[in-house]
């Protein structure tokens, strides 16, 4: 299937496991593949039958920073769960970065699938 992509979308939150990780904000990056079928809108060039990538990224941001989480698991998992339910996307990858988390490393994370193409 085809799919609508963002990435490396920006998320300023409180997250983390330490006592001082919940005294700060830190900076995810996460990466998005979703299935779509993109042809309608193509065919109609009509925004209705788009997967809007502005709106999934306000929704995701307006999620993900509403409370403190420890694990970026949670993050990735909440992300899916979000997209397959509100948006009815059949399938999703999520993957989420944390920069700086591991000093000697660019960045660390998790990725997962879900739902069925
Ligand atoms: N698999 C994970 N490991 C770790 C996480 C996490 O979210 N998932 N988080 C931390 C700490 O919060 C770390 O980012 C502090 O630098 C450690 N390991």
């Amino acid at each position: 299937m085809d799919r609508v992509l963002i990435r490396q979308l920006k998320i300023e939150t409180v997250i983390g496991v330490y006592e001082w990780e919940k005294k700060i904000h830190q900076s995810l990056l996460i990466d998005l593949d979703m299935a779509w079928d993109n042809k309608p809108a193509a065919a109609s060039d009509d925004y209705q039958h788009a997967l809007c990538y502005e709106t999934v990224s306000n929704r995701l941001t307006a999620l993900i920073t509403e409370k403190p989480i420890e694990l970026i698991e949670t993050v990735a998992e909440m992300t899916a769960n979000c997209l397959m339910t509100e948006f009815d996307v059949p399938w999703v990858k999520v993957t989420v970065m944390k920069p700086g988390a591991v000093p000697s490393a660019a960045a660390v994370g998790v990725e997962i699938e879900r739902g069925q193409c």
